[in-house]
């Protein structure tokens, strides 16, 4: 049997398809860009049919640099930026809109009404999220409103809706399968994380049938095989997962207390709570990590939605470094005596303050400030985000633990993470040491092992755990007295940023 596993790795930026062999190497690997769209300030839409062409394109490129063809390949599996949610035509397929992206903020008032209207304990109760955009339920609730007869066409069930994974999966088996896994359900606004079933009143309030909504399976689960039309043959599809749960699976955290986190465009950190459902007293979400074999396991998340995307805009607006490489090394070459902030609340901020309305700015400015401080305020930034992610998780957490809060490794993993600078700031201003590992694909290996794991293909969770392995340790080496100093600084940046 066949032990190469293809994973579809569709982010925000870019897709990538990485097909991996029986031994988690990579064998082949395509990956392309595509085009953003920003329609209005705070707008951000992606065009389904780009998504799709990159996908099938990368899957080809991947097959063709591993020297494989389909029947070669054990199992598909696919990842996905989450939250993003398209809309299409059951009988076509065709897309009725553009996607509405994760970052997108154009339902800020529909979540405020609801907010008025006391809805937000119902929605955090049963979902483990906040009434923010982020989340996929008022997006299709702006698309059933606002594109001409959707909403007609809904409730005469002609249209349906899905995540990211679930428009792939319906393209890729020629429109017989429309499914999803529990972990992109789980970002819905719409899923009962409890009882593991879409909720009808939460529905209701956000106005929309029911009907439209995929099946939720486990994360390796059946969904079906791709249409022998595309690449030759059937390829079974077996795991599904959100990028950012898969990534906890590919850093091998399944037991509770293990945390990841990745920083790509935006940051994700995720603690595994294991089968106990952690409500957040601290503006986290509560969220499902995975769900294998009808057992779910929780986790705490923290998102924050401008990481990776700071440093970008040190390249493109700014244009202060040519490549993303270049912005640790000037960051290093920054006046110390200089105390330098940047909020990057570019598209509002996420957790732990979530205030949609919130708009970027700049504390501490002279005449002396140029580049090198300013690329180390956008790495700090970062730095700064993951710590307070990282400390309203260790409050959720204590207690349920055995005490051991206080013992945080972070894992990480995402493309900022080759900035040894970056990560050296992380494990200082954290306080705590930071592992990256050999494999750097962990998002991608992790639905692989979903996929290759489902078919009995791949080795079981002990033996994967076991794989993981340590390219390099973080360890804080900055003096208390100046880290507080420095924390005490962020606070009151993030104060005089917030909106309310
Ligand atoms: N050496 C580096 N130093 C700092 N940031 C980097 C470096 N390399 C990549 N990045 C940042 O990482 C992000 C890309 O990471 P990736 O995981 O591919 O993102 P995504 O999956 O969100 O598209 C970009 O925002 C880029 O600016
Ligand atoms: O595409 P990424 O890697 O930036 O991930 C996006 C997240 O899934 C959004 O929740």
């Amino acid at each position: 049997m066949t032990r190469f596993v293809l994973a579809i790795d569709q982010g925000t930026t870019s897709t990538r398809s990485i097909i991996f062999d029986g031994n988690m190497r990579v064998a082949g690997i395509g990956q392309l860009e595509f085009p953003q769209h920003y329609p209005r300030s705070g707008w951000v839409e992606h065009d389904p049919e780009d998504i799709w062409d990159t996908t099938v394109e990368t899957m080809r490129l991947a097959l063709a640099g591993a020297g494989l063809g389909a029947r070669d390949i054990a199992a598909i599996g696919i990842t996905n930026q989450r939250e993003t949610v398209i809309l299409w035509d059951r009988e076509t397929g065709r897309p009725i809109h553009r996607a509405i992206v994760w970052q997108d903020r154009r339902t800020a008032d529909l979540c405020e009404r609801l907010r008025a209207a006391g809805h937000e304990g119902i929605f955090a109760e049963r979902t483990g999220l906040l009434l923010d955009p982020y989340f996929s339920g008022t997006k299709i609730a702006w698309l059933l409103d606002n594109v001409y007869g959707a909403r007609q066409r809904a409730e005469a069930g002609k249209v349906l809706a899905g995540t990211i994974d679930t428009f792939l999966i319906w393209r890729l088996t020629g429109g017989r399968v429309h499914a999803t896994d529990a972990t992109n359900a789980s970002r819905t606004l719409l899923y009962d994380i409890r009882k593991n079933a879409w909720d009808g009143e939460l529905a209701r309030l956000l106005g929309i049938p029911l009907s439209l909504l995929p099946e939720v399976r486990d994360s390796a689960d059946d969904y079906g095989v791709s249409d022998r039309s595309l690449f030759g043959a059937e390829i079974p599809i077996r795991g599904v997962a959100g990028d950012q749960q898969a990534a906890t699976i590919g850093q091998a955290c399944f037991q509770p207390g293990m945390m990841k986190c990745t920083y790509g465009t935006g940051s994700f950190a995720v603690l595994n709570t294991g089968s106990t459902l952690v409500p957040s007293n601290n503006r986290l979400l509560a969220t499902i990590a995975y769900r294998l074999n009808g057992e779910t396991t929780y986790a705490l998340e923290g998102s924050i939605f401008v990481a990776g995307a700071a440093v970008q805009w040190l390249r493109d607006g700014l244009k202060i470094i040519r490549e993303a490489s270049e912005s640790g090394r000037l960051a290093g070459q920054a006046d110390n005596t200089q105390a330098i902030y940047l909020v990057p609340a570019f598209v509002g901020l996420g957790a732990p303050h979530w205030d949609a309305e919130a708009r970027g700015a700049i504390f501490g400015l002279t005449r002396n400030t140029g580049p090198a401080e300013l690329a180390r305020a956008a790495l700090e930034s970062v730095a700064f985000q993951t710590h307070d992610l990282v400390d309203a998780m260790r409050k959720d957490w204590q207690g349920r633990d055995g005490g051991k809060a206080h013992e945080t490794v972070l894992r990480v993993d995402g493309g900022m993470v080759a900035s040894d600078w970056t990560m050296q700031c992380i494990a200082d201003i954290l306080a705590a040491p930071v592992d990256r590992p050999t494999i750097l694909e962990t998002t991608a290996l992790g639905v692989a092992w979903l996929a290759g794991s489902a078919i009995g293909a791949w080795p079981g969770q002990e033996e994967f755990a076991r794989q993981w392995s340590l390219e390099r340790r973080f360890l804080p080496q900055m003096p208390e007295d100046i880290r507080a100093h420095k924390l005490a600084g962020w606070r009151d940046s993030v104060r005089r940023t917030l909106s309310r």
